[in-house]
């Protein structure tokens, strides 16, 4: 279970995150929804290790994991794909897919990657900053199924790819939830990360103003929450 208990974080002077509490179950979806400037990325970014919280912890199955790096967090079970592809442009798909597979396990990971996304083995060679941007997220979400981790936290990562990429990106969600992975889901489309989501906080101005079961959720609060942002 990833525990995210009191915390408070920001960057510099700048509070961003009030006390927050969030749960993420073992093997469960969490929705984690607000407009924009709520502090998603800033929650994401303090669970994985990114962001060094002001106050409060972060807990992995009860042991205190706050301030520990990225790669501690990642030998817990901890992957974070962030906004805006995390793909090296300038490597290849194949060198890309070498630099999150673990020593000696090269060969492993390239085959897992292709069983997930068979297209990236049909360009395995190609330099990623030339493929489409719906490749090169698949080639960031490969990470989540090479890693196996027991935790991903997911930033909008069907930003700005086409109807029939969003399809196959929620597909591969699925998968990632039915090998047992808990996701945490910071998602544009607001009714599809509803309708794949056992649980969903709603953060606003950085705190949280919901937590519950997505059909507890009041459909005109979440509305009023996202005046002039998609909520669809
Ligand atoms: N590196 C940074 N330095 C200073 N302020 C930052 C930094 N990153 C984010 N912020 C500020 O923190 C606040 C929350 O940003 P955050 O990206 O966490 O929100 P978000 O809910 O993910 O928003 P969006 O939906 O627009 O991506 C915003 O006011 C933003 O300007």
């Amino acid at each position: 279970m990833l525990v995210l208990r009191d915390l408070t974080a920001g960057y510099g002077a700048t509070t961003v995150l009030r006390k927050v509490n969030l749960i993420v179950p073992p093997g469960s979806v969490v929705a984690l929804l607000g407009p924009n400037g709520a502090g998603k990325t800033t929650l994401l970014r303090a669970a994985s290790g990114l962001l060094t919280p002001k106050s409060g912890s972060v807990l992995i199955d009860g042991h205190d994991v706050t301030g520990a790096d990225p790669d501690r967090l990642m030998r817990r079970g901890v992957c974070h794909i962030p906004e805006g592809r995390g793909v090296f442009r300038s490597l290849t798909v194949r060198e890309n897919l070498v630099t999150f597979s673990r020593p000696g396990e090269e060969e492993k990971a390239i085959s897992s990657a292709v069983e997930a996304f068979p297209r990236l083995g049909e360009r395995i060679n190609q330099v990623a900053g030339t493929m489409s941007g719906g490749e090169q997220q698949m080639l960031a979400l490969a990470r989540a199924y090479v890693q196996k981790p027991r935790f991903v936290l997911l930033d909008e990562v069907s930003m700005g790819l086409a109807p029939k990429i969003v399809d196959e990106v929620f597909e591969f969600l699925a998968l990632l939830a039915n090998r047992g992975a808990a996701l945490l889901l910071v998602e544009q489309y607001v009714a599809r990360a509803l309708d794949v989501a056992d649980y969903v906080y709603l953060l606003n101005k950085g705190e949280v103003a919901f937590a519950g079961e997505p059909d507890e959720l009041d459909a005109d609060a979440l509305a009023e929450q996202y005046v002039g942002s998609a909520a669809h």
